[in-house]
């Protein structure tokens, strides 16, 4: 059974104006590791505000554990290309905000403080960030902001995990760090991931399956599986059957954009 699904959605931002996602269907079961790319416009975000309830569709259905999305879901963390910490906050206190408005945290957290900080630390430091958790965010380089926020995303265990760019404004280094924080985090406590991405080799690297979008109105062009065995070590993206896998997807986004 489906986690996620996606059955003929349009959406218009503006009602009658024009399409910005055009009859899109799509399956993500629980656990699987989704990826999504597609030409700047396409529509990616979009695909993210409807899974977490922040639109509705203008037409067709939206499925987040077998029930219809009718407004913002609280199984759902979110990551974006900026950390967005809070600069007033130390690492540990932004880590814990989810835990101060979604429940059933919100109402036990004076109680339960001290096992929910004793959480977030281990979180931090699973990421690596053990001994920052007192740092304020403009002591952290950018990647420790984004190792915070990602535990920021996960700290109330949500089942699904939408990253919109996580790693795009992070040197290649840094990048390819965190995608093994990433693959460690998702293989240690499997949630479903949907993480939109123009990075192909990011793609191929962290995904179960690889969705292609259309330029605007966007539409799912194609469905790659990747199956490359894991667990994936970066050595991975050194052998052939990775780069045939980039180079496949990289054909489809260049008949896009010439379109
Ligand atoms: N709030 C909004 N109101 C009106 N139009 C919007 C709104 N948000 C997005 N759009 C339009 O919808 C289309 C899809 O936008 P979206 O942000 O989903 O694309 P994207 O694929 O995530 O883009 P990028 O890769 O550049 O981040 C674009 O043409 C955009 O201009």
């Amino acid at each position: 059974m489906s986690f996620v699904k996606f059955e003929n959605v349009d959406l218009a931002y503006a009602p009658g104006g024009a399409l910005a996602i055009e009859d899109v269907s799509l399956d993500v079961r629980e656990g699987e590791f989704v990826a999504v790319v597609g030409p700047s416009g396409c529509g990616k975000s979009t695909l993210m505000k409807l899974i977490s309830g922040l639109r509705m569709p203008s037409g067709g259905y939206v499925y987040v554990d077998g029930r219809q999305v009718g407004g913002p879901l609280k199984i759902v963390g979110m990551a974006f290309q900026n950390a967005n910490l809070l600069p007033w906050r130390t690492t540990l206190d932004n880590v814990m905000l989810p835990l101060e408005i979604v429940e059933p945290y919100r109402s036990t957290l004076k109680k339960e403080r001290s096992r929910y900080e004793a959480e977030a630390r281990q979180l931090l430091a699973r990421v690596g960030l053990a001994g920052f958790e007192d740092k304020f965010p403009w002591e952290l380089s950018g990647g420790m902001q984004q190792r915070a926020s990602i535990c920021r995303a996960l700290i109330h265990q949500p089942r699904l995990l939408m990253l919109d760019e996580p790693f795009g404004a992070l040197d290649a280094f840094t990048r390819e760090e965190l995608w093994c924080m990433l693959r460690d985090l998702w293989q240690l406590q499997p949630f479903t991931v949907i993480l939109v991405t123009h990075d192909l080799r990011e793609a191929v690297f962290l995904a179960d399956t690889v969705y292609v979008m259309s330029k605007r109105p966007g539409r799912i062009l194609v469905r790659r599986e990747i199956e490359l065995p894991r667990p994936r070590d970066l050595d991975v993206t050194y052998t052939d059957a990775f780069a045939g896998y980039v180079h496949e997807l990289r054909e489809h986004i260049g008949r896009v954009r010439a379109t």
